[in-house]
């Protein structure tokens, strides 16, 4: 099966000094890739370039192949076609993409609309939007669209940043760190969501997390960034179960002595 995303020999620099140096992988259809490392090892920026939105003043090298086109070196408008299209994406914190003034049901609107426009398809707006409420499992569709962000709980909020990402049909969705924000059984919920959404209408996920449990629950494949080089990749269950790599080892033994303090505690 195609690609929807082929990462390879990434290098991103910032005033000449490397920040993510040769950094390959690829998601396809129906596949969950996980994104692992500490803080600053270079994930979210790995995932911006994807998009080709890496902040001012960075420059990538490499090739990023994004639904079959070339992101590096393309005009930005040839990207931004992609984004909301081939390609959504979701962040720790729902509110960045949500308009705080705007009901809910409105913005979900507003995304469905955007597509239809794109597609050339005409959609009965309302009960779009509100098939994808019901479909990511916010409670009282109906209610809840005349809420404002405010007026949601954190994870409703979530929920309704994967709804409007879905409005726009991407065959790839990438999560940087979607359920950092949420409590533990907030957080349980939208996994299985994400991994039901996926599962279901065969979407691919680039999952980045610093959280080991969480992404061993989320994904088929791992891939492990220290110091913006990647150290290993491979099947969720071989990285973890025989790390290869010090640095990996060290990862997993980490949080393997976390849980351990915890299940102690409780
Ligand atoms: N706008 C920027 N200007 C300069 N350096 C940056 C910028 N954004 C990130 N960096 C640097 O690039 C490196 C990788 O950052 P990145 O945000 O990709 O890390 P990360 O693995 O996503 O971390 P976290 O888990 O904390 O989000 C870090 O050393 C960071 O300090």
């Amino acid at each position: 099966m195609a690609d929807l995303l082929t990462i390879e020999n990434l290098t991103i620099r910032h005033v000449g000094r490397p920040l993510v140096s040769d950094v390959s992988l690829s998601v396809a259809a129906g596949e969950r890739v996980g994104l692992i490392g500490e803080s600053g090892s270079g994930k979210s920026l790995t995932a911006l370039a994807a998009i080709g939105l890496l902040p001012d003043g960075m420059t990538a090298s490499g090739s990023i192949r994004l639904s079959d086109r070339e992101v590096i070196g393309s005009a930005d408008r040839d990207v931004a076609g992609l984004r909301g299209t081939a390609v959504a994406t979701i962040f720790q914190e729902p509110l960045t993409a949500l308009d705080p003034l705007m009901r809910i049901g409105k913005q979900i609107a507003e995304a469905v609309r955007r597509r239809a426009h794109r597609d050339g398809r005409s959609v009965d707006v309302q009960a779009e939007v509100l098939g994808l409420m019901v479909r990511v499992a916010l409670p009282d569709p109906a209610r809840l669209a005349r809420a404002y962000p405010h007026e949601m709980s954190g994870g409703q909020r979530q929920r309704a940043a994967i709804a409007m990402a879905l409005a726009c049909r991407p065959s790839l969705l990438i999560a940087d760190e979607p359920t950092t924000a949420l409590d533990v059984t907030t957080q349980a919920e939208v996994l299985t969501l994400l991994e039901t959404l996926v599962r279901e209408e065969n979407m691919g996920l680039l999952f980045i997390s610093h959280d080991l449990p969480v992404v061993g629950t989320a994904v088929d494949r791992v891939v492990v960034l220290r110091a913006g080089e990647m150290v290993e990749q491979g099947p969720i269950a071989e990285v973890f179960g025989r790390p290869r790599h010090p640095y990996t080892l060290g990862l997993v033994e980490a949080a393997r002595a976390f849980d351990q303090a915890i299940g102690a505690a409780l």
